[in-house]
């Protein structure tokens, strides 16, 4: 697990450090700028005893304070050091004033402008223009040489970038750019840095929008800040009182209630065991659930589309089985029976023509989870059928109700009628990917996609929040940074960025495979945010697992090694 932290709870976490007296700002600062030595080390390990030359640019704010303090050290390696100042050093806060002066005891400190940057190239560049208190478009000198830096001049800087926190310009809680021009960003929002040298913990910038693009690779240091961060375990402290702070696999602590509010799942296994409590479903995917008769192990209704469209259907129960609900059953109308029969073996297949059938079908309380959406097609058979699966809410011990999981034609269906909208209930899962998400939710996706003003801005995690909260359901916004959230505000990330990039995740029916997962997971008596959650991480191990030319089938038949793998 890695917790992913907002500017404002890394602030609060600064000040209750420093106002604990056991450290000063200064030290953290002095911290910083030598994890972001470490790391350039770390990257270029012939630099060790080869000293390069290298320009820092330094902002406003405690963001060039870093930049002083890592011009001094690299001097004091024998570094060629150019330092540039975007502002006015009277200004500076008190840390960063003090590390201007220690610098400006070893070396010059020109002002920031474009053409001073370009008077001499250096074998390095550092960014410590502004991190997490950058409230604004960037301008002026900044935005020039961000730009600049960016390739607006055809020049390539990106194997020799490094951002002190974050690029300059990037919204850390959002991943978006500030300002309605991109702020020189636009030649190509992908490519920037080489190292983007977080403190503490990542924030959520950096794993979704547009920050995993322009980072490059991702290091976090730390910078002592744990105390502050959770409570120390206690004796008594059992996995399942509070969610634990997981370091190498060890506890090392527990999380204060402020920085719950986001946590990303980038480790979710060691995530949901911290959670473990008896008879929670997980165990049940491994060997010590097993032994019950299937139906024990949830039954998983998945209705298909009409003939010649019941691919997307079959891939989403092939995914329920594999991830192991006991029974899957496809409905299928009569007129599709013959081709779905020819195509599956473990699956189930029932007929179901219309609403009524499947008012009829529903009556088996056995049935735990469906899934409706993939290919089922937009007309009145499909509108009927999704207004009778939000009625049918059956209970069945020790399942606390029937879960539906909603996707593709389902949320269009959804989408265009305001009383199907208002018949979702707790129990039900929306898996939109942004062209559905902004069907369903235009206002909040205007939102989203407005020009980020200032910051911190509206961000895909405020968005789907906002989602879950107004449709009373737990939302799952598909993408590479796929974000989850329930509508209490609980929110995950499941970011395929960094050492989980899988691009070849984005084909045809790995969205309808997904469907699977979660509604087989549900249907195993998962809760709908730990199904939604389990079934995007385990989603894209799959991918790994496979590698570069996968297609959707393979996902279900990789689950069973990922699963080994996790030995549960
Ligand atoms: N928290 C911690 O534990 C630690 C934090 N550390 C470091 O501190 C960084 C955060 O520092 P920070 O809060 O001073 O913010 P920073 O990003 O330097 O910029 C703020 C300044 O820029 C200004 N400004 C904003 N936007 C602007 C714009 N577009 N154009 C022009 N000006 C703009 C803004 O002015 P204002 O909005 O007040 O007018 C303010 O003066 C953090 O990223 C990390 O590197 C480490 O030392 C380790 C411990
Ligand atoms: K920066």
């Amino acid at each position: 697990m890695t917790e992913l932290l907002t500017a404002a709870q890394m602030r609060s976490l600064e000040t209750a450090a420093i106002e604990s007296g056991e450290v000063t700002g200064l030290e953290l600062m002095e911290r910083a700028g030598r994890g972001v030595v470490e790391a350039v080390f770390e990257e270029w390990p012939a630099y060790r005893n080869a000293p390069q030359s290298v320009a820092i640019l330094c902002g406003p704010g405690n963001n060039g304070g870093d930049g002083f303090v890592v011009a001094r050290l690299l001097y004091g390696k024998g570094w060629q050091v150019g330092v540039f100042l975007c502002g006015d050093p009277e200004k500076l806060p008190p840390d960063a004033k003090t590390n201007y002066e220690l610098w400006v005891a070893d070396g010059p400190v020109a002002e920031l402008s474009e053409k001073a940057l370009r008077a001499m190239p250096y074998t390095l560049y550092i960014d410590a223009l502004f991190g997490t208190g950058l409230t604004r478009p960037l301008e002026g000198a900044a935005k020039d040489v961000i730009s600049h830096m960016a390739g607006r001049n055809g020049d390539d800087f990106s194997d020799a970038l490094i951002c002190i926190d974050a690029p300059s310009g990037l919204c850390t809680d959002s991943g978006r750019i500030v300002g309605s021009d991109s702020s020189g960003f636009a030649n190509d929002i992908n490519r920037f840095a080489k190292l983007t040298v977080a403190f503490d913990s990542p924030k959520a910038g950096h794993f979704i929008g547009h920050g995993p693009g322009l980072c490059g690779k991702l290091v976090v240091k730390d910078i002592g800040l744990q105390n502050w961060r959770c409570f120390q375990p206690s004796k008594n402290a059992k996995p399942g009182s509070r969610p634990f702070v997981l370091r190498d696999g060890k506890a090392v602590g527990i999380l204060r209630p402020q920085m719950l509010e986001l946590i990303g799942p980038d480790r979710l296994v060691d995530d949901i065991r911290y959670r473990y409590q008896p008879g929670w479903p997980w165990d049940s995917l491994g060997k010590a659930g097993w032994g019950n008769h299937k139906y024990s192990h949830g039954h998983a209704l998945i209705l298909s589309g009409g003939a010649g469209k019941t691919g997307a259907a079959r891939l989403a129960a092939r995914g329920a089985l594999r991830i192991g609900a006991g029974v899957v059953t496809l409905g299928v109308p009569p007129v599709a029976q013959m081709e779905v029969a020819g195509q599956i073996t473990a699956l189930m297949l029932r007929r179901i023509e219309d609403a009524s059938a499947l008012t009829a079908v529903l009556a088996d309380k056995r049935i735990t989870a469906l899934c409706l959406g993939p290919g089922m097609g937009i007309d009145q058979r499909g509108e009927a059928l999704v207004k009778a699966a939000l009625e049918a809410r059956g209970f069945h011990p020790p399942y606390e109700g029937r879960s539906v999981v909603l996707d593709a034609d389902a949320l269009t269906l959804i989408s265009q009628d305001e009383a199907l909208f208002g018949m979702l209930h707790e129990r039900c899962i929306l898996t939109p990917h942004a062209g559905e998400f902004a069907r369903l939710f235009p206002d909040i996706a205007a939102k989203l996609t407005a020009p980020a003003v200032s910051g911190p801005a509206y961000s895909k995690v405020d968005a789907t929040r906002e989602a879950a909260k107004r449709a009373g359901c737990v939302v799952l916004f598909k993408g590479p940074d796929t974000v989850i959230a329930a509508p209490s505000g609980a929110c995950r990330i499941s970011s395929a960025h960094y050492a989980r990039a899988a691009p070849w995740l984005a084909t045809a029916g790995s969205g309808d495979v997904l469907a699977g997962f979660i509604t087989g997971l549900l249907a195993r008596g998962f809760a709908p945010m730990q199904a939604a959650e389990t079934a995007a991480w385990l989603h894209v191990d799959c991918a790994l697992a496979f590698g570069p030319g996968l297609i959707a089938e393979d996902l279900p038949e990789t689950l069973p090694a990922v699963l080994r793998a996790l030995e549960v």
